[in-house]
Order: structure tokens, then C-alpha cells, then sequence
């Protein structure tokens, strides 16, 4: 069994709380169904956030999901014209498929990040 790393962001719109939980547990949600995982096959997950204000800690949005893992949250470098309201997830797991399988989840607006590896 190796370990990997699947990636994925979404743009919360608006910014509330509930929206913020909401948004980034659909992000979750998407990683796992679309790469045939279950939470208890995560390993743990890193997310990071615009520094505009967030309703939220995005970490919160994985308890939804039933997700046990250890979370983090940090903050993205302030770069000038960066795509605002931002929350990235890397997300280490066990996983007994080649990395070529991997689907990074990058819905809506998110996309525009990373068209060479966004589904
Ligand atoms: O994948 C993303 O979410 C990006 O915005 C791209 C990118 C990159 O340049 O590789 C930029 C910033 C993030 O911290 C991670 C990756």
C-alpha cells in the first residue's frame, strides 16, 4: 500500500459560516467518491486558506463528512491578483493505485487554478 496525496480547492461563496462547512465538505466529499476512498483510507489533511476573512476554520468542514484524521489549517502567501476566498486541501492518504489515478477536485471557479490536473 503506498502513500499519495490528492489535491483540490474551492472558492466558498459567500463568505458565512454555514456556507464555508458546507462548500468545503462538498470539496471532501467530491476527493473521496471520485477517487474510491473512504476517510477512515486518509491519513490527514492540510488546508490552507486566502487570507481575506473566512467565516469558519475550514478544517471544521471535515467533521461532517465523518472525517477522523488530523487537520491543519494555515494561511496562503498574500500574492498580489491571487483568485481571493480561496481554501486548498492537501490530503495524504493510503491508496493501492498507481498516482496516475488520482483525481484532484477543483470545482467552479477553483478550475481556473489548475487546468492541467482539475476534474
Ligand atoms: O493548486 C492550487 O490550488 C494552486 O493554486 C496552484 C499552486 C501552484 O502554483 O502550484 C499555487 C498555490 C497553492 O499553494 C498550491 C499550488
Amino acid at each position: 500500500m503506498a502513500v499519495r496525496a490528492v489535491r483540490g480547492a474551492v472558492q466558498p461563496e459567500p463568505d458565512e459560516a454555514g456556507h464555508m462547512e458546507e462548500q468545503v465538505g462538498a470539496l471532501l466529499t467530491a476527493v473521496l467518491e471520485r477517487n474510491g476512498l473512504t476517510a477512515d483510507d486518509l491519513i490527514s489533511i492540510w488546508f490552507t486558506a486566502t487570507p481575506d476573512p473566512h467565516g469558519d476554520f475550514p478544517a471544521a468542514a471535515a467533521r461532517e463528512p465523518g472525517i477522523g484524521v488530523p487537520l491543519g489549517c494555515a494561511q496562503e502567501p498574500d500574492v498580489a491578483g491571487a483568485m481571493p476566498r480561496l481554501v486548498r486541501i492537501l490530503a495524504h492518504s493510503e491508496w493501492d493505485r498507481p498516482r496516475a489515478d488520482i483525481s484532484h477536485v477543483y470545482p467552479g471557479a477553483a478550475a481556473a487554478l489548475r487546468k492541467d490536473i482539475a476534474q
